[in-house]
């Protein structure tokens, strides 16, 4: 590892950290419950050290996608145009801060001079910023990370990525159906990706009146990263 990926693991806590990360949902109960009053504190640290350097962002959008698909994939190359064409309008571009797609992202987002924000998350397996990332911000944990993400930004893109992706969707969709966020437009980059998904939206959950139309129609879903800019910053 190089000596800069080496200081963004120890910013992220080491593989210690990630160890204490996971005692918080172990259901053994195991865990000193002295350590676990020191946790709650950490976790207030976690929200504080978050407002405090993304309050001063001024407008931004939401980047996500796969951590897995690379360089030399279609899903990089629209993670890349959609952050270009976010910081051309005037936006800060947010991302996880991993690689693949985020890291396409900011890639454009620099390309695009623009503003480049990493959300980083300590995991098992994780090599820490990518190094497009301008804007570093740690996390250990995953619900600290996911209000700052829709705390600071005006809206999301959301390219094509697998479980965290969906996670961070889901979440983005949860808090607009039951009125946690007010306007918060959301725009889905990958047709082919994204279509399957939609279509069981609407014939399956809808079908059975576990959702609504106005949950299905939602997002916008193109092939057009501009579009989807577009929609997500307001401007269409
Ligand atoms: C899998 C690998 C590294 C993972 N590193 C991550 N770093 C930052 N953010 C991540 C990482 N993994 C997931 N995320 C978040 O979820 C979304 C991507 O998850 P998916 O399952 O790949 O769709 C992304 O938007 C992040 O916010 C080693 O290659």
């Amino acid at each position: 590892m190089s000596d800069d990926r080496t200081e963004v693991t120890r910013q992220l806590g080491g593989t210690r950290a990630v160890e204490f990360d996971r005692a918080l949902l172990d259901s053994s109960h195991a865990a000193d419950p002295g350590e676990e009053a020191w946790r709650a504190m950490r976790i207030q640290g976690e929200f504080v050290n978050g407002f405090d350097i993304l309050g001063k962002l001024g407008p931004a959008i939401a980047v996500f996608g796969s951590a897995r698909l690379k360089e030399g994939t279609e899903a990089y190359e629209l993670g890349f145009a959609v952050g270009r064409a976010v910081a051309e309008s005037g936006f800060a571009v947010v991302t996880g801060g991993g690689p693949g797609v985020m890291e396409a992202a900011n890639r454009g987002a620099v390309e695009g001079d623009g503003v480049s924000v990493g959300l980083g998350i300590s995991l098992p397996f994780e090599d820490g910023f990518n190094k497009y990332v301008k804007l570093a911000v740690p996390f250990h944990y995953f619900f600290a990370r996911k209000v700052n993400f829709v705390k600071y930004t005006q809206g999301a893109v959301v390219c094509a990525g697998g479980i965290g992706t969906l996670d961070e969707l889901f979440e983005v969709m949860t808090l607009i159906q039951t009125g946690k966020v007010g306007d918060y437009p959301l725009a889905l980059v990958g047709v082919k990706f994204w279509t399957p998904l939609i279509d069981w939206l609407r014939d399956t959950l809808k079908e059975e009146g576990t959702i609504s139309e106005a949950d299905v129609l939602r997002p916008l879903v193109t092939d057009d990263p501009a579009e989807a800019v577009a929609h997500a910053t307001g401007r269409d």
